[in-house]
């Protein structure tokens, strides 16, 4: 008989978004991202970090005061857009940690993704989430919230060891 404990699609695609995210070094929110097509293949991920070629070390991380990460930082869902290498994103699904800003809603609603998954809706009161909420139920995109069935997926790495 086949084994019955393994992980739904959701779960595993969400999964591959939260450890994507576990790269970020934003050290108050890390998210990530995963863009899938609707044969179930991954087809880019990312997560927020600075622009290739700058460092981590001489941009700021802060939230507040004079020089923030804000107007650096690239987030996961654009990123995860930015990495797909020109593949088309025509019908495929974006699984988020976080609910997507209206920056990243427009590039979603262009480059044909379909459907947002996400788990994170921390900022649902904020402009720029309602304007993405506007947009995207505009763009006639499906919104799915994810209620995981489980509350943790452990990756253990010394069980995959030869002993
Ligand atoms: O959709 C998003 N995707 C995304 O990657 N981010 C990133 C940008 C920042 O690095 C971080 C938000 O930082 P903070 O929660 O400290 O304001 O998350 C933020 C949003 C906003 O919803
Ligand atoms: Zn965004």
């Amino acid at each position: 008989m086949k084994r019955q404990d393994y992980i739904s699609w959701d779960e595993y695609f969400m999964g591959v978004s939260l450890l994507a995210a576990k790269r970020s070094k934003d050290p108050n929110t890390q998210v990530g991202a995963c863009i899938v097509d609707s044969n179930n293949v991954i087809l880019s991920t990312g997560y927020n970090g600075f622009p290739v070629g700058c460092s981590d070390d001489n941009l700021p991380w802060n939230r507040t005061g004079e020089d923030t990460k804000y107007p650096y930082v690239v987030h996961a869902e654009l990123n995860a857009i930015l990495n797909s290498g020109g593949k088309s994103l025509r019908g495929a699904t974006i699984y988020v940690g976080l609910f997507p800003c209206n920056e990243c809603a427009k590039a979603i609603i262009q480059s044909g993704i379909k459907e947002v998954v996400y788990l994170n809706d921390k900022y649902a009161n904020e402009k720029s989430t309602l304007a993405s909420k506007r947009i995207l139920g505009m763009a006639g995109i499906k919104l799915r919230r994810l209620t995981p069935r489980e509350k943790n997926l452990v990756l253990n790495f010394e069980n995959e060891l030869d002993r």
